[in-house]
């Protein structure tokens, strides 16, 4: 049977920034199974051996069509979101480019400062962003669960944060112990940055009550695991996330993709998208 997606322009296009990372090519190849929009641009760092290359040739695939491009001002022109699982930087200096060009920033990228954030924000007035340091259902209930039982628990539960990520990773804590660590905060009726410890080396003091420790595990092809523990006296109460395919991460950032195009500008997140 004849895809006919590519000619319909009434499909979201879809642009897939980073497009041969990791995520960028299960978004890629999500973008391209899905029935409800069409892949018309891939975006690459410049210097990348991908550019000038057909995003499917590059991957080891069938031709998809779309040529790698370092250009994303051409690459989002006419397209309605653009999926950004990329760096820092590129994420920065990318949220300007999509809300001039009217598209939808789904952005996946971790490791944000709050400087970042800030500039991602200042374009919010007239562009739609949606922000997740993970996309998944499960992690996004999981924060949901957390808040609760920080709330419910008072503060002879310590909390602590471990995650596992596979050997590539540049950022820690994860964006998803962040998550999980501002709603365990949120729980507990203050902000994060009062709360926060980070990973413990040497002689550390004993720990402060109400504080919430971080703890960052780095090694093998881990997807990413993640743990919330709340340890009283005499029994420890831990919610727990275990992602064993990437494709978790794409189908949740193609569902904030659609999800975003026709809203009013703002700064989304998942659980907007996800109605939790
Ligand atoms: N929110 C979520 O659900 C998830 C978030 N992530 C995050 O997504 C990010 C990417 O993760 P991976 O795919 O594993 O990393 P990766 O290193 O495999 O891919 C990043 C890609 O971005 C490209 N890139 C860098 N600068 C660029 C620029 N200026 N223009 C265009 N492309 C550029 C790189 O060349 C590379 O191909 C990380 O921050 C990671 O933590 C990863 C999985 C799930
Ligand atoms: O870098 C990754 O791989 C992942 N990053 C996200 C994070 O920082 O939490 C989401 C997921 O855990 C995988």
């Amino acid at each position: 049977m004849t895809d006919t997606r590519a000619d319909d322009s009434t499909t979201p296009g879809i642009v897939i920034m980073g497009a041969s990372g990791r995520m960028g090519r299960m978004l890629t190849a999500a973008v391209v199974a899905s029935p409800a929009m069409r892949l018309v641009g891939a975006v690459e760092r410049p210097g990348s051996d991908w550019i000038g290359q057909d995003a499917g040739e590059a991957a080891g695939g069938a031709a998809l069509g779309v040529v790698v491009t370092e250009d994303a001002d051409a690459a989002l022109a006419g397209a309605q979101a653009v999926i950004d699982f990329t760096t820092p930087a590129a994420t920065v200096a990318l949220a300007p480019i999509a809300a001039q060009a009217g598209v939808v920033h789904v952005i996946g990228t971790t490791g944000l400062t709050p400087d970042d954030i800030a500039a991602i924000d200042a374009v919010t007035d007239r562009g739609v962003v949606v922000r997740a340091g993970n996309m998944s259902l499960g992690v996004n209930l999981l924060m949901q669960l957390t808040r609760k039982v920080a709330q419910a628990l008072d503060e002879s539960f310590d909390i602590e944060i471990v995650e596992t990520h596979h050997r590539h990773k540049v950022d820690a804590p994860s964006g998803t112990a962040l998550m999980l660590g501002e709603a365990a905060a949120e729980g507990r009726g203050h902000p994060l940055d009062d709360l926060y410890v980070a990973a413990r080396d040497g002689i550390t003091g004993a720990r402060e009550t109400g504080s919430i420790g971080f703890s960052a595990i780095r090694g093998g092809d881990v997807i990413g695991d993640h743990e919330v523990i709340f340890a009283g006296e005499g029994e420890r109460i831990i919610l727990s996330h275990k992602a064993s395919d990437r494709t978790l991460f794409a189908r949740g950032a193609l569902k904030a993709a659609l999800w975003g195009v026709g809203k009013a500008p703002g700064h989304y997140d998942m659980l907007d998208v996800l109605g939790l």
